[in-house]
């Protein structure tokens, strides 16, 4: 059924989620990316559309209010969702699709269609996530330390997930969740780390 080629991406901030999606979309075309809104500023380079619609808080509240997001959260400060239209038309039509969220949404996708996939990106060492975050240079240290409390939380919930990558190699990554969303079939539903 097309809810099976749903698939959902989460992980603690700076373990390399948007990297691998970036890399997704060059590489894979044939998986289709829900572009998410957020009431967060755009970073230097992110457009508008492509990453994020950025919007204001009258505008998310709207969203919500109409009904218009699948599922949405609040994350160290901002609130993030996914548009609800475009992502039942591509399942519709059978298109693989990826939601990159948050722990909060990924929890509201398994209510709402809990034939999804979840997949949790994991940091190969903790450490590791700390060095990553700090080196993308684009946050405050007061907003890193958010990020990375929100982390642990989300950490100690790898558990929920079907299955959890370790994100060593941007490429393995990518060419394990390609196999996952093209080729369902063999997917378990406990948890396995791989990578
Ligand atoms: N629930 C939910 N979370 C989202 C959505 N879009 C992005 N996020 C999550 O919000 C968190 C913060 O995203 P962002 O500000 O781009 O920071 P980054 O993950 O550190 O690059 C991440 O965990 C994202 O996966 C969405 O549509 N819904
Ligand atoms: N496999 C990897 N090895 C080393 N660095 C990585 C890897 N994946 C991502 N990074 C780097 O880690 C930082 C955080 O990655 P990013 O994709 O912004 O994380 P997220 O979207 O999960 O917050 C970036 O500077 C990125 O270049």
């Amino acid at each position: 059924m097309s809810e099976r080629r749903l698939t959902v991406l989460s992980g603690p901030s700076g373990v390399g989620k948007s990297t691998v999606v970036a890399e997704l979309r060059r590489a894979h075309p044939a998986v289709w990316l829900s572009v998410s809104v957020t009431t967060r500023r755009p970073r230097p380079g992110e457009v508008n559309g492509v990453h994020y619609y950025f919007v204001d808080g009258e505008e998310f509240d709207r969203l919500v209010t109409a009904g218009e997001l699948l599922e949405w959260a609040e994350f160290a400060g901002n609130r993030y969702g996914t548009p609800r239209e475009p992502v039942l038309k591509k399942l519709a039509d059978g298109v693989p699709t990826l939601l990159e969220i948050d722990l909060e949404g990924a929890r509201q996708v398994r209510r709402s269609m809990p034939e999804a996939l979840l997949v949790f990106l994991a940091p190969p060492t903790w450490e590791e996530l700390e060095k990553r975050l700090r080196g993308r240079g684009t946050e405050p240290e007061d907003v890193i330390a958010r990020r990375l409390e929100a982390g642990r939380v989300e950490m100690a919930a790898e558990q929920e997930f079907d299955l959890t990558l370790v994100n060593t190699s941007v490429q393995d990554v990518c060419r394990r969740l390609i196999a996952l969303m093209t080729d369902p079939q063999g997917v378990t539903t406990t948890t396995n780390r791989e990578v």
